[in-house]
């Protein structure tokens, strides 16, 4: 059965998944695997599924914010995604973290309203602990530069206290933020599948957020190798994530 905002049934989908934000970034991240093709597009989720190093892997956006990600969340799921990987865009919410840098997520605040809707806010949002410890090694291994910590999930962007808020979590350690990582977590416990979360950051602390979209906008060369750096490190997590989940069958 096609479900009714992916448009995906089961012989669509792969059991690794990947989730960028931007229908855009699905395309450029296809372009790094064999033999895909775009199985629908829908609104703004567009699905492709395709090959790397020979393992099957679909990659779905999931648009921006909480709810649109839970409905394509909920969908691959249906479809039989069993393990997912957010590539994402943040904001640095920390000084020392530049254009570019590449942030992993061990688990995020639910400051979005959608998983809210699911479960109350002491249920936390939390990485899954052996894909992100697979994302984490294998960033190692590409000698990319990564911060690795709690980062933020947020439903709005231009609130009149945007940078009382942003010194507040600034104090409380958190890297980033995003719309979709806490959405993602709390649906990935809750049914019993695996997510980690990639983001990419493309805004510095304090800087306007709206300069720092338009940068990125403007394929911002940073930006936009930061892009492909976190599209790479979750390909290859996969492949090793795959070798692992084989050898153990
Ligand atoms: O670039 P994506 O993956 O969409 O991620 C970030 O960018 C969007 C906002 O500009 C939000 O979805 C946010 O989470
Ligand atoms: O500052 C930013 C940049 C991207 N995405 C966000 O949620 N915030």
């Amino acid at each position: 059965m096609k479900q009714p905002h992916i448009l995906c049934d089961s012989n669509d989908i792969a059991k690794y998944v990947i989730l960028p934000g931007d229908p855009e970034r699905v395309l450029r991240a296809a372009a790094h695997m064999e033999n895909w093709k775009e199985v629908a597009t829908n609104r703004e989720f567009k699905t492709v599924t395709g090959y790397y190093k020979g393992i099957p892997i679909t990659i779905t956006s999931t648009g921006i914010g909480g709810p649109s990600a839970a409905i394509a969340i909920e969908e691959l799921i249906a479809c039989g995604a069993k393990y997912f990987i957010r590539i994402g865009s943040g904001g640095a919410v920390q000084q020392n973290i530049e254009i570019g840098d590449t942030i992993i997520a061990t688990a995020a605040v639910r400051e979005d309203g959608a998983s809210k809707m699911y479960i109350q806010e002491n249920y936390p949002a939390v990485a899954d602990f052996n894909l992100t410890n697979i994302i984490l090694t294998t960033c190692e291994a590409l000698k990319y530069r990564y911060y690795s910590g709690i980062v933020r999930s947020h439903d709005s962007f231009y609130i009149d206290h945007e940078e009382e808020m942003m010194e507040f979590w600034n104090h409380k350690k958190v890297l980033a933020s995003d719309m979709e990582t806490a959405i993602l977590f709390t649906i990935a416990q809750l049914r019993g599948v695996y997510a980690a979360s990639i983001l990419n950051n493309v805004v510095k602390y304090q800087a306007d957020i709206k300069d720092g979209i338009n940068d990125y906008v403007e394929s911002d060369e940073l930006a936009a190798e930061g892009e492909k750096k976190e599209i790479i490190l979750a390909l290859e997590s996969i492949a090793e994530l795959h070798h692992r989940n084989s050898k153990a069958s």
